[in-house]
């Protein structure tokens, strides 16, 4: 019997508020972010899930949002893995700049290209691609055998490393990737067949508003 497994977006960071390029940078929630985790949390409650495990980042502010939907789901003791295979993408020299001074300085296109492709890497940083290298072995060896055996696995984690794993369970093209945007603190419940493809996704609120 297979099981469940629902991925979450951090919420809102104080470097998503003054709309810096975050990566390995350690910002904690904003307010907002709180709130928009607590509402995921929410979500998950209304749906009735009951976990079996958690796993997060190396990052506060996927932690913290961990923390915030498990205290919603009433699972505030629950075992939580903690792991840097799950962290943002390494944004390499892009980290602390502003979204709007690198457009100016290297083109809209550019940076969207860097921020949304699957294959071109930030300067010094990872491309789409280079985090899945090592977002899917750990999804592979430490999450899927879990929710594959029949238990509710959740993903506290970050855009970038969602989208990685996304592109995968959505069977998306590197063309279509282009397009994936996840927002903050909006869970994706996804149950998986056996052969470990997705049986069906539910997403838990408004994806509409991701930019
Ligand atoms: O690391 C960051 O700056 C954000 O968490 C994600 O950035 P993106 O929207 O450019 O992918």
């Amino acid at each position: 019997m297979s099981g469940t497994l629902v991925l979450v977006r951090h919420g809102q960071s104080d470097w998503n508020l003054k709309n810096l390029f975050t990566g390995w940078r350690d910002p904690d929630l904003t307010e907002l972010g709180v709130e928009e985790a607590k509402a995921g949390g929410k979500a998950l409650a209304d749906y009735g899930i009951k976990f079996d495990i958690a796993f997060t980042s190396a990052l506060v502010r996927a932690q913290r949002t961990c923390e915030i939907v498990l205290d919603a789901v009433g699972q505030s003791s629950l075992k939580t893995i903690r792991d840097q295979a799950l962290n943002e993408r390494d944004y390499g020299e892009l980290s602390g700049l502003n979204k709007d001074d690198a457009r100016k300085k290297w083109g809209e296109e550019q940076v969207h290209i860097w921020r949304r492709s699957y294959d071109v890497p930030p300067p010094g940083g990872e491309s789409l691609r280079d985090t899945g290298a090592r977002v899917w072995p750990y999804y592979l060896t430490d999450i899927l055998p879990r929710v594959l055996s029949g238990e509710k696995v959740l993903v506290a984690a970050h855009g970038n490393s969602l989208r990685s794993l996304v592109m995968v369970l959505d069977r998306l093209t590197k063309e279509q990737v282009l397009n994936l945007n996840l927002a903050t603190g909006v869970p994706m419940v996804y149950k998986l067949k056996a052969d470990s493809t997705v049986a069906s996704k539910e997403v838990l609120g408004d994806m509409s508003g991701a930019h």
